[in-house]
């Protein structure tokens, strides 16, 4: 992530060094840019073309997420609400809240190299990091997955986990869907190189898009477990805890780090 305010400064050489920010998980770094110039005139340009420096989350080209409209249409369409309503990663990830406005959903989410898992250091890390020692493929389309219409099916029910599911999308594309405090469902689009969190205890389900495949990669903390619960199943403890964390406390579930922090 880049600073949005880049410091531009005149140097010796009728040159600018045009200073940013760039913040990675906790660490700082500094960024210098030398920009020759022929003269000083071009300050005002130098400087317009900073100010339009902006940062791209890299997340968004392969993860968005909206609230569902009320139509029983296919569950492979988007289902988007008129107008759309996009929601912002800051919604669904609690680490990042900084106001006690935003609706809290402890959904994490990172963009990766898809095509270098098995040697992608930021995989790696964050395998290290939270502890998911194990690690397989759920591809989901009718030659690979055993019963397909009966999963397709199940996965489609509202549910939950007793722990957190794990998807690192490697190829294809798909919707998991989640409830927000308010039990709006939100879709969350996740195409290859998109790996999100969703927290024990999240309702959830989901559906493959209209391009009807998806191989994601599953991970875990130690020995999988993949019950799902299906609603309702609010006495259980990882229900009870994420109501605690995410959805009766306003303004701060857990500090973790997430892609873009
Ligand atoms: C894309 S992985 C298949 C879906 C799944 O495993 C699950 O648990 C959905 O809730
Ligand atoms: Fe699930
Ligand atoms: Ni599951």
């Amino acid at each position: 992530m880049l600073s949005p305010i880049p410091d531009l400064r005149a140097v010796p050489g009728n040159a600018y060094v045009v200073s940013l920010v760039l913040r990675e998980a906790k660490q700082m770094h500094m960024l210098e840019i030398r920009i020759g110039a022929k003269n000083r005139g071009i300050r005002p340009i130098v400087q317009s073309v900073c100010a339009n420096i902006y940062c791209v989350d890299p997340r968004e080209e392969v993860i968005q997420a909206w609230y569902m409209d009320d139509s029983d249409a296919d569950q492979r369409l988007p289902h988007h609400r008129d107008p759309q309503e996009f929601v912002s990663f800051e919604k669904l990830d609690a680490s990042k809240i900084v106001s006690l406005s935003f609706s809290e959903l402890g959904v994490l989410s990172w963009r990766l190299d898809a095509d270098n898992y098995e040697t992608d250091p930021k995989l790696k890390k964050i395998r290290e990091d939270r502890g998911y020692s194990y690690m397989d493929f759920c591809e989901v389309c009718p030659e690979k997955l055993p019963n397909y219409e009966e999963k397709i099916k199940n996965f489609y029910e509202e549910h939950l986990h007793t722990d957190e599911e794990i998807r690192y999308c490697v190829a294809g594309s798909g919707y998991f869907d989640v409830r927000d405090r308010d039990e709006a469902w939100i879709r969350i689009w996740v195409k290859k190189g998109a790996m999100i969190v969703l927290p024990a205890g999240i309702y959830h389900r989901f559906t493959l898009d209209s391009d009807n495949y998806i191989k994601a990669m599953r991970l875990f903390v130690g020995d999988p477990v993949w019950t799902p619960f299906n609603r309702p199943h609010d006495h259980l403890p990882a229900r009870k805890e994420y109501v605690d964390n995410f959805v009766n406390k306003a303004g701060g579930g857990p500090a973790v780090d997430a892609a873009a922090a």
